[in-house]
């Protein structure tokens, strides 16, 4: 198979050496932890100015009052700002952490007034005592079972923020002794403890999963509550689930969340233990989205793997056209106002590999720089996704077609075998051909694979099958997207070829099996969002224009990873709660900000197309997505009907080119106080000229367009307001 080769088509060293002009719009999003850092609502308002699309709150690190705090903060900074936010909640689950003396600061965020300096080579016990002060040789745990999971040889972690190189604060521990209530560790560098300091039990085996797993719940019962209460006053796009092992967890996530009645919350697993890697097909066809969480993923797998565990899990994403976020990309801008090298590299791997968009941690929660942060990861991002190799993307996409209707969103954990035309789907064709033993894809057409092949060495083994059930035939049947995460690995030569996710988490490949079968088949939906990215390519279209009730057909689009942004025009639908009907669409609309290149805008529901499509346009030019001649292509379902088409921006950058629209509505007036107004009522970001009613007889034709006033020519992050045929409402 042909690799990515991201064409630095056009790129001498004199331009390379220039810096990013920010003139073009961001794909990339930004979601940032909310911390004392960046709580305040003018400091939010500059991060969502520089391209913040979502604002976490981490139950892990901060009481809840400061969470409502910094949500509702939120609401006003986007009020302020004219800018969407999508919310997310970051559970506690599984997490172990050091018991110690805590007080809440003036501003409500935790202070921990002591810091304890460890030594190489010294003693230090972990105990589970809950009599004990913690100090620098002996550090009490908050999991009463910790001594049961412990064995002599055994990696630990401790620290405020894992092995991030920024601040010298992670402790590495080997475990030389279990007594009673203690394990007795040596320090294997100096350092010193600060903050709230979590433990990392690093998995033991080189071969397999051996580790007992703690046995905490998925969701504590703070996080229950906390939910709870969050719930009533807030809307929350995301559920960041902590520590996700398996589907079965995502699976109780969701009745969780539907029974107190946030069915419209979406679930974004975390993977941060190799065993979650062992799971990933499960947990992914079960999620709505992945957080790759680096950080203790990174203290779980081998360090020459995890290059390869980070290609392969975005690559499956991208492959059923899930959101993926990543971690820990820029540690050390918690102090300082530039990135290392490193880590600029990594920000720009990211993107090229093909990530929706990167999660900030303790840059934003407690970094000094936090708007530095996002504008330095905007930049980044735009330049790498400049040399994106977007056809390869496509040709790859399009040789592994693939219904991401048919696994996500149903939250019914097994797709459907075949789609409405009876067409094989891949998870069928798969089936059948592994059942045969093999199939008209044979070895030399694809990745060879299989997913059962860890063996289960040792005790602990936690290994979900619910995916991968091994037939007294021998047979496995896989949900689709196992196999597209096998032609996935392709990419990865030796190791994929005979590897699998397990394979690269255990630093050894032990898989052989069957091989992947082409789809024949791709479902209408994702025929239309292709052909839309593949026309949008042809004529050097400026911009794709998306209708889309739920965000589906709009995250069809991006799977399509076009070279330009795509207005997701957001249309409120009735949805029941179980409790009551009402409309939805805002938190779609918020949901789709974290899809690479989708830019949402809640739209009202209008009869005729066209308006909103010229509104959506007006409203492109104003904030410099598009200029006058510039062609748009424009996806719509209409009844049962889906349509592609391409109209032109018109001579003046003021709509739809006329002889392209069927309707032109627009009303163009002259603002006195402002010098030149649009079309009436369309207000872009920033723009605060006076309102002029609309023309009550609806002027269609009878004015003269002028030009839109320019805007700076950056577009970054999100749009608020409601698009209505007449304007953009804020
Ligand atoms: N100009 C328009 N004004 C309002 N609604 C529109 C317009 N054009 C299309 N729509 C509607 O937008 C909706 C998009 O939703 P749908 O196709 O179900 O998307 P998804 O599956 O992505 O949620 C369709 O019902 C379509 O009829
Ligand atoms: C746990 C997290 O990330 P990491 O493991 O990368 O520190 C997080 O950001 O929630």
């Amino acid at each position: 198979m042909k690799a990515k080769t991201h064409f630095f088509k056009n790129l001498d060293l004199t331009s390379i050496l220039v810096p990013e002009d920010g003139a073009t719009f961001t794909g990339t999003k930004v979601v940032c932890t909310v911390g004392p850092s960046c709580q305040d609502v003018d400091i939010m308002c500059d991060m969502l100015n520089a391209g913040v699309v979502g604002c976490r709150v981490d139950l892990t690190w901060g009481p809840l009052d400061f969470h409502r705090k910094s949500l509702h903060n939120l609401q006003l900074a986007m009020r302020k700002s004219r800018r969407l936010c999508c919310t997310m909640v970051d559970t506690l689950g599984r997490e172990l952490m050091i018991r110690r003396q805590v007080k809440i600061g003036e501003d409500g965020w935790p202070i921990h007034e002591e810091s304890f300096t460890v030594s190489a080579g010294q003693q230090v016990i972990i105990t589970t005592r809950t009599d004990v002060d913690a100090s620098g040789s002996v550090l009490p745990i908050t999991y009463s079972k910790f001594t049961e999971m412990a064995v002599k040889g055994d990696t630990v972690y401790i620290g405020r923020y894992l092995v991030c190189g920024a601040d010298s604060a992670s402790l590495y521990l080997e475990v030389v002794d279990v007594q009673d209530d203690d394990v007795v560790c040596v320090a294997k560098n100096d350092a010193v403890l600060d903050g709230l300091l979590t433990v990392f039990h690093a998995e033991r085996s080189s071969e397999g999963l051996s580790n007992v797993q703690n046995d905490l719940p998925l969701l504590s019962d703070y996080d229950k509550e906390c939910l709870h209460i969050l719930a009533q006053d807030f809307e929350i796009d995301f559920l960041s689930l902590s520590y996700t092992r398996s589907a079965d967890d995502v699976r109780e996530a969701r009745r969780f969340l539907d029974s107190i009645g946030m069915s419209n919350t979406k679930i974004l697993a975390k993977l941060e233990s190799r065993q979650s890697l062992l799971n990933f097909q499960g947990i992914l066809n079960e999620a709505d989205g992945i957080i790759i969480s680096r950080g203790n993923l990174g203290l779980d797998c081998v360090p020459e793997k995890m290059a390869l565990v980070q290609k392969t899990l975005v690559q499956a994403c991208n492959l059923v056209g899930k959101p993926v976020l990543m971690t820990r990309v820029v540690d050390t801008m918690i102090n300082t106002p530039r990135p290392t090298r490193a880590e600029a590299t990594d920000v720009a791997n990211a993107v090229l590999d093909g990530v929706d968009g990167i999660l900030l941690g303790a840059e934003t929660l407690r970094g000094r720089y936090p708007c530095e942060t996002v504008t330095t990861i905007c930049s980044i991002s735009r330049a790498a996704e400049k040399v994106f190799d977007h056809h390869y993307h496509y040709e790859h996409l399009m040789e592994v077609a693939f219904d991401v209707g048919q696994i996500g969103g149903d939250h019914q954990g097994v797709p459907a075998e075949s789609d409405e035309d009876g067409a094989i789907t891949p998870s069928a064709a798969l089936a059948q051909s592994e059942a045969n033993g093999n199939g008209p894809n044979s070895p030399s057409r694809g990745p060879s694979f299989r997913g059962s092949g860890i063996r289960g060495h040792g005790h602990g083994l936690r290994r979900d099958d619910s995916w991968n059930s091994v037939t007294s035939a021998g047979a496995h049947h896989q949900l689709p997207s196992l196999g597209v995460a096998a032609k996935a690995m392709a990419r990865f030569s030796q190791v994929a070829s005979t590897g699998s996710l397990a394979g690269l988490a255990y630093g050894r490949q032990d898989m052989t099996g069957a091989a992947y079968h082409r789809s024949p088949y791709i479902s209408k939906l994702e025929s239309i969002a292709s052909s839309a990215v593949r026309a949008a390519d042809r004529v050097g279209a400026s911009l794709i224009v998306v209708y889309t009730h739920t965000g589906k057909t709009a995250q069809l689009v991006a799977k399509y990873r076009p070279n330009m942004p795509i207005l997701t025009l957001v249309v409120p639908h009735l949805v029941s709660d179980q409790l009551k009907w009402k409309l939805e669409g805002r938190s779609s609309a918020r949901q789709c900000l974290i899809s690479r290149s989708l830019l949402p805008v809640l739209a009202a529901p209008s009869p005729s197309g066209d308006q909103l499509l010229h509104e959506a346009v007006v409203m492109a030019s104003r904030v410099g997505l598009v200029k006058p001649h510039d062609h748009v292509v424009c996806v719509q379902r209409i009844h049962d009907d889906f349509c592609v088409k391409i109209i032109s921006v018109d001579e003046l950058g003021a709509g739809i080119k006329r002889d392209d629209a069927v309707m032109s509505h627009s009303v163009f007036g002259i603002n006195p106080n402002h010098g030149v107004t649009g079309p009436h009522g369309v207000h872009g970001p920033g723009y605060d000229s006076p309102r002029v009613h609309n023309n009550p007889i609806g002027n269609k034709f009878g004015h003269m367009p002028v030009p839109l006033p320019v805007q700076p020519p950056t577009f970054t992050g999100s749009m608020g307001g409601v698009l209505t045929p007449t304007g953009l409402n804020l």
